[in-house]
């Protein structure tokens, strides 16, 4: 098939977001000034011939040493505007975090930029990522290379998903995105996928309806062709508006369009993961993986991004895998990067930093998180700077930690309880005044009650109490010894040490002691039936069912899952929940929390 296109600059800008397209606002964000929001572009393989990229990551035009690209077209500076910070009600709004990550992928795009340019400029953006920049980047070659499908997975908040957005951006590549978050049924993903490929805006002139109705794969694949087509005409307009472009031709003249590369059109499936959980997720999944070969269109470029591995959805199946990308967890040291980063200028940010990170890491890893528990502290950190009391040299800054120390182990609980309710939607703490918490009914069943307050006990007493607290027949020992007034200032001292450090971490054996002894004694004839079972999972031989308890407890991010000890070999687990919560929980089901606790 043969197609033809007008030589015309497309109008407006291309690779809006799901916020940006489905927010009735969303018009304000395409060109604000009436002017093509695209810049003009030259492809540098004019004649036809399309580069297929190696798996290695590099497209075989060569590149500069160390650097992602070679700059081999020009560029214009085009500004791009920001997004409104609220983008109003819309079906497919998208959560809070999200509308923040939109924003930041907003930030300050420079228009004319080299290859290297961008890849300092994203590395100076998304510290403690260059490896990984820079492998992606190689990906993703000159715009009319072909892609393989690629497939990025790691932890919340990684940067997985703005790192994409923003290179594809600074790129000014045509790209749509969609997230399974937000756009959680088939039907919302296709179109919202089409609508932005379409340019469709939905309004209330349009009664927030999509370009198209589509809610099945094979009417998506037609449909997404010819939004494809016309997305790639739109860019390899623009791209024919570069001087040197053969493709140029003056006002309408029309273009055979198939003698030229097409641009590559980028189509982003965010939190796959989620899929899993839809019926028919993965037969829908691997069809997405295959709309290069469905649609006959080599120039998608189709990225996945998910928390979950490959493992998660190809192993076993026989399905083309897609090239993995992984995004590590941050270090402790990859977070102070991250953080300072966001404050420019922060002399006394830094000393805070280091002050507080480590036991705020514990709690939780997620930049957004932190970095948003840390602020509220470090208000209060510089107070005394701000009134003058303290002067921001070496010795106001002991004065300072001095002074924030006793904040630190509130700080630190409320913003654990705050996690475990923003994570844990069965656990809604923060929706009910303090008051209502013995009637919440926690959707936790009795056997998760009782790992949860066993996990507590780990986090919280140092491990060598334990054959103190409990006996080998599971019951409590009463004897106490009357401590010297120095024995008690040392333990004093060690505990607001423990405290400041956050909750400690234990092995799982320790854990399966602890909730062995604690459930053995805890029992009335209403739950007979579920502790007998419990008993029954509790024996030699840890049943899977206890297992499985404890991996919901880490998926509602209740409990803490390390990576293995290089030592130990094993993993470490530690407590995330507040020490009011599992009081709450431990009043649920009468168990007496306080005879448990190492206190002075
Ligand atoms: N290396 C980094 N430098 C600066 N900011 C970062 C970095 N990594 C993540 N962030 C910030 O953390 C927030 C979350 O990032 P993002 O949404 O891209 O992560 P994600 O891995 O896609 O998360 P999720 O799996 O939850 O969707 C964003 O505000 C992002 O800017």
């Amino acid at each position: 098939m043969r197609h033809t296109f007008e030589c015309e600059g497309g109008k407006r800008q291309m690779g809006a977001t799901d916020a940006e397209i489905d927010s009735p606002k969303a018009s304000k964000l395409v060109s604000e000034d009436g002017m093509p929001t695209m810049t003009g572009e030259c492809a540098n393989q004019g004649n036809g011939t399309r580069t297929p990229r190696a798996v290695n990551g590099q497209s075989s035009s060569k590149r500069d040493n160390g650097s992602p690209g070679r700059e081999t077209h020009h560029r214009r500076t085009r500004s791009r505007p920001t997004l409104p910070a609220s983008t109003g009600p819309s079906p497919d709004q998208q959560s809070s975090h999200e509308e923040e990550r939109e924003r930041s992928v907003q930030e300050g795009v420079p228009g004319d930029i080299s290859p290297d340019m961008l890849y300092k400029h994203l590395i100076d953006r998304f510290p403690a990522r260059n490896s990984e920049i820079k492998q992606l980047l190689g990906f993703f070659g000159e715009q009319t290379d072909l892609m393989l499908p690629l497939f990025i997975y790691g932890g919340a908040s990684t940067g997985k998903t703005s790192i994409i957005l923003n290179a594809l951006r600074m790129m000014n590549r045509p790209f749509a995105y969609a997230s399974c978050r937000s756009s959680h049924t088939p039907r919302i993903l296709f179109e919202s996928i089409l609508n932005q490929l379409t340019k469709h805006t939905r309004s209330s002139s349009n009664n927030f309806g999509s370009s198209k109705k589509c809610d099945k794969l094979s009417d998506f694949l037609g449909l997404l062709c010819d939004a494809c087509h016309a997305a790639a005409l739109e860019k390899a307009g623009a791209i024919s508006k570069g001087s040197t472009c053969p493709l140029k031709k003056s006002g309408t003249e029309k273009v055979d369009v198939d003698k030229f590369p097409k641009p590559v059109i980028y189509l982003i499936f965010d939190n796959v993961d989620l899929l899993l959980d839809w019926s028919g997720g993965l037969r829908l999944i691997s069809a997405l993986m295959r709309l290069s070969e469905f649609t006959g269109m080599e120039n998608l470029g189709l990225i996945f991004i998910s928390s979950l591995g490959p493992d998660a959805f190809f192993s076993g199946t026989g399905m083309l895998e897609p090239i993995p990308i992984y995004m590590r967890d941050y270090t402790d040291d990859d977070l102070y990067q991250i953080l300072l980063k966001k404050k420019p200028k922060g002399e006394l940010y830094s000393s805070f930093l280091s002050a507080v990170l480590k036991p705020f890491s514990r709690v939780t890893r997620r930049v957004t998180e932190l970095s948003e528990a840390l602020e509220r502290l470090f208000q209060k950190y510089i107070e005394p700077v701000r009134r003058g009391i303290v002067k921001p040299d070496e010795q106001g800054k002991r004065k300072l930690f001095s002074l924030i120390q006793p904040h630190i182990t509130s700080a630190l609980h409320q913003t654990s309880s705050f996690l475990i309710s923003a994570h844990s939607p069965q656990v809604n703490v923060q929706k009910r005044p303090y008051g209502d918490y013995a009637d919440l009914g926690f959707q936790l069943s009795l056997c998760s009650k009782y790992l949860l307050i066993s996990a507590f006990i780990c986090s919280r007493n140092p491990a060598t109490l334990d054959a103190t607290l409990f006996d080998s027949t599971g019951g409590r020992s009463k004897k106490r010894r009357r401590s010297s007034q120095t024995a008690v200032d040392k333990k004093e001292m060690d505990m607001q040490e423990k405290l400041l450090k956050g909750p400690g971490t234990f092995p799982l054996e320790r854990l399966l002691a602890i909730f062995s002894c604690i459930s053995a004694d805890f029992s009335d004839d209403e739950e007979e039936a579920e502790l007998a079972l419990m008993d029954h999972c509790i024996g030699v031989k840890v049943s899977s069912d206890v297992l499985m308890q404890i991996s919901t407890l880490i998926n509602a991010n209740l409990l803490y899952k390390g990576s293995s000890d290089p030592f130990e070999g094993a993993p470490r687990y530690r407590c995330n929940a507040s020490e009011e919560l599992i009081q709450m929980v431990s009043r649920s089901i009468n168990f007496p929390l306080s005879r448990y606790l190492y206190r002075l």
